[in-house]
């Protein structure tokens, strides 16, 4: 069953100092599962994070229809910094977005699995990036949303601090599932996380390739993932530019 229908048929900006608008978006649809994991993949600039805040209700100036099966919940948003209040806790950060919905046990229980269980009550700046983007990782788990939305989240982490944030997502969306959209630039990241990847044409930006990952979870490691990505080279013409 889809949990998210997206037909976006055009999405314009105005042109700076101008009156004239060019468009962003035009013609993009997609529906995504109950649970899927979907990565977007597209060029700089293209839309991605317009389209999320489309999703998230945050810009509703388009002409199309998003139809969020659970549109009682809002869809939970990870956005590329972590966003934290640096005069509030780590717990008090979470619980300002969660309440009253989530339990403290809950919250405390969500933030050890992320082996955040000793910093509760840090302050933001005590806590390295790597830090902050799992707390903004536990915060959007912790909201009783059926669908979350990531852009680029691990974007500016060293590879081993980017591989130990993918692993602790997984873990998460296994203990907590639910659909995620995951926008990122990264293809091997892509074909690490994701069930699907949409790769998105440059502006007007619609989809001009859809991949299934055939690799099961365990077999995705960093030879299988080249490997993957070599099978894409000569399978998906369209895609070249991202490899
Ligand atoms: N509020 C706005 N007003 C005018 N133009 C905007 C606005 N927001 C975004 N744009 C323009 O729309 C285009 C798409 O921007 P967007 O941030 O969605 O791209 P993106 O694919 O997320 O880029 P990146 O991968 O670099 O983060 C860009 O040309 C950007 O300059």
């Amino acid at each position: 069953m889809s949990s998210l229908t997206v037909d976006i048929k055009k999405k314009n900006f105005p042109k700076s100092g101008l009156k004239e608008t060019f468009t962003v978006i035009e013609n993009l649809s997609f529906d995504i599962t109950n649970n899927e994991f979907v990565c977007l993949v597209g060029p700089s600039g293209c839309g991605k994070t317009t389209l999320l805040n489309i999703i998230a209700g945050l810009d509703s100036d388009y002409d199309g229809t998003i139809n969020n099966q659970s549109s009682k919940l809002r869809p939970s948003y990870v956005f590329q910094t972590p966003r934290l209040l640096p005069w509030r806790t780590v717990l008090e950060n979470i619980q300002l977005a969660t309440q009253p919905d989530a339990s403290l046990a809950s919250i405390i229980k969500t933030l050890q699995s992320l082996n955040l269980g000793d910093h509760l009550h840090s302050y933001p700046h005590h806590l390295s990036l790597g830090m902050q983007r799992r707390v903004s990782l536990a915060r959007a788990f912790c909201l009783p949303s059926n669908l979350l939305l990531m852009d680029e989240p691990f974007v500016s982490l060293d590879q081993a601090n980017a591989n130990k944030a993918r692993g602790a997502l997984l873990n998460l969306w296994h203990e907590k599932p639910r659909s995620i959209l995951f926008v990122t630039h990264d293809l091997s990241e892509a074909i690490t996380l994701a069930d699907r990847i949409l790769f998105l044409s440059a502006p007007p930006s619609h989809i001009i390739a859809e991949v299934n990952i055939s690799l099961t979870r365990t077999e995705r490691t960093p030879n299988q993932v080249n490997a993957f990505k070599e099978h894409l080279k000569t399978s998906q013409p369209n895609i070249r530019p991202f490899l």
